[in-house]
Order: structure tokens, then C-alpha cells, then sequence
């Protein structure tokens, strides 16, 4: 890695379409690191140091920054700089995204309470709940706002994206309210799949799928004696019948 100099990063050059959803979903991590990198000074960075700052291995790395045309200078890495912007322009957030927050309870209020969105270009405009009680209420320097104001909000701030943190119960009428009202892209905290129509991006947050995940690997990790025993199956008619593996994923 090398100290950043006073150099500018050139011209953009056109990034290439068809990136993998995989790769997509691995820009974020990259320009995270990437934004680290520069914060502390660094204008160049080798694929292994970028690679071990995201996480992920240097060959994955250089695959997916070929797909945005980029492949670093031989000998002397990534500019730092023109990288972060060359994602950050592919991810959509050199632009300024309007953001409403639906459900200002415990999970809704750290959101709200979270500094870190409007660095990375998104800027919430909203906090919308439909409890009399909470509407008024000031966090941070925002004011929780009735949920019945959302059509003239989402016109007035040319909202595109919501973020759903009520409960599973109210979240499809929620959904379709947003919706409705113009917003194309939803973020859905609570544990339930919405439907919305085609055009429409839907992604669903769910931290025990997470720790599920996490469990998983620490089973592996563990080893075959650290696994439950099965317990030995009843034959019935000839056939066995197989115990019925408990419920679904809540939040
Ligand atoms: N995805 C995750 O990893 C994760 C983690 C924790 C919680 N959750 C989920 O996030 C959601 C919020 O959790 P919480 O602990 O903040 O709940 P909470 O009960 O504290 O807050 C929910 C808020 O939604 C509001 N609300 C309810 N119906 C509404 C409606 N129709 N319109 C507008 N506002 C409405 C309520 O007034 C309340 O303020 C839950 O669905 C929970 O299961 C998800």
C-alpha cells in the first residue's frame, strides 16, 4: 500500500453490465473497505490487501472488479480512490437516496439513531409510525411522523426506498401502502415474506437466519461427536417414518 498523494483518479471509464448478483452482493464489503483504506491515507492497494481488508480471497476479488472493468495496475494495485468511486457509482450511491423508516420501535429507533447511512448516500427523510404515542417524538434531530402522512412524504422527497420495522402482523399492509404511494425498492426487518408487484425489489433481513447459519458452522467446527444424536426411527408398515423438523424462522 502507498500514502495518498494529491493525484486525482482519472476519467470514469464505462463499467460493464451484467454483473453476477453475487458479485453485487459483494460490492458493498469491497467499498466498505475500500472507504477504510482511504481514511486512513491510502491511495493504492494491491488485490491482496484489498482482498484481505473485505474478507474475501484475492482471485474472487480480481474476478469481480474485472466485471467493472477494472483490473488495477500491474505492479502498483488499485487506485484506492478511483476504485471507491467506480463501485460506489455501479452500487447507485454516488446519487442521494431518500429513505422512510416504518415502525419506530426498538429496532426502528436504532436505524434511526444510526449515523452511518447518510455517508454512504442514503439520507432518511421519514420515521413513520401509526402510534399516537410515538408521533411527535424527536430523535436525533428528527420527529416521528404520522404513518398517515406517507403519500405526501414519498411525493415531496421523491422517496424510492422504505425500510420496514413493524411487526410481521401489519408489514404486508405496510408494504402495500409504500408501494401505492411510489416507493420501488423495500428493506423488510420483520419475519414474514412479502408479496409486492413485479418491478418492485424486495430484500428481507432476517438475523436468526443469520445466527442459524453461524450455528451451522460452529457444529462443523465441532466436529461429528459434537452432533446430536437421531434418535432411532419407529419402522411403520414396512416404511420409516421420518420425525417432522419444528417450525419456521421468526425473528
Ligand atoms: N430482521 C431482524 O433481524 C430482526 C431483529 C429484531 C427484530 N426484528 C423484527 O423487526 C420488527 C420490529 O421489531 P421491534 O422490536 O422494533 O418491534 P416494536 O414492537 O418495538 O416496534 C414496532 C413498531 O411498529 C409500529 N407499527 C405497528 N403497526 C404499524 C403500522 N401499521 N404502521 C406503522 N407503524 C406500525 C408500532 O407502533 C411500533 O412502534 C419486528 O417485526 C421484529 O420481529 C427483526
Amino acid at each position: 500500500m502507498t500514502r495518498a498523494s494529491s493525484r486525482r483518479p482519472g476519467p470514469p471509464t464505462r463499467t460493464e453490465r451484467g454483473i453476477p448478483e453475487a458479485t453485487v452482493a459483494r460490492l458493498p464489503v469491497y467499498l466498505r473497505a475500500l472507504t477504510a483504506l482511504s481514511d486512513s491515507g491510502i491511495a493504492t492497494a494491491s488485490s491482496e490487501d484489498l482482498a484481505t481488508a473485505a474478507g474475501v480471497n484475492s482471485a474472487k476479488l480480481r474476478k469481480d472488479l474485472s466485471y467493472l472493468g477494472s483490473y488495477g495496475t500491474r505492479g502498483v494495485g488499485y487506485d484506492v480512490e478511483y476504485l471507491r468511486y467506480q463501485i460506489a457509482r455501479e452500487i447507485g450511491v454516488t446519487q442521494d437516496w431518500a429513505v422512510v423508516i416504518v415502525g419506530i420501535g426498538n429496532l426502528g429507533h436504532a436505524l434511526a439513531n444510526y449515523s452511518g447511512f447518510g455517508t454512504r448516500g442514503f439520507r432518511i427523510v421519514a420515521l413513520l409510525d401509526a402510534d399516537p404515542n410515538l408521533i411527535g417524538e424527536r430523535i436525533g434531530d428528527m420527529e416521528v411522523r404520522d404513518f398517515a402522512e406517507l403519500e405526501d412524504i414519498v411525493k415531496a422527497d421523491r422517496v424510492s426506498i422504505g425500510v420496514i420495522t413493524t411487526p410481521a402482523g401489519p408489514a404486508q399492509g405496510v408494504c402495500d401502502r409504500l408501494v401505492a404511494a411510489g416507493v420501488t425498492s423495500i428493506l423488510n426487518f420483520a419475519p414474514v415474506v412479502l408479496s409486492v408487484p413485479t418491478g418492485v425489489d424486495i430484500r428481507k433481513v432476517d438475523l436468526s437466519i443469520e445466527l442459524q447459519i453461524l450455528a451451522y458452522h460452529e457444529q462443523r467446527k465441532s466436529g461429528e461427536a459434537a452432533l446430536p444424536q437421531v434418535p432411532e426411527l419407529p419402522a411403520m408398515n414396512g416404511l420409516t417414518d421420518l420425525p417432522s423438523v419444528g417450525g419456521g424462522v421468526g425473528a
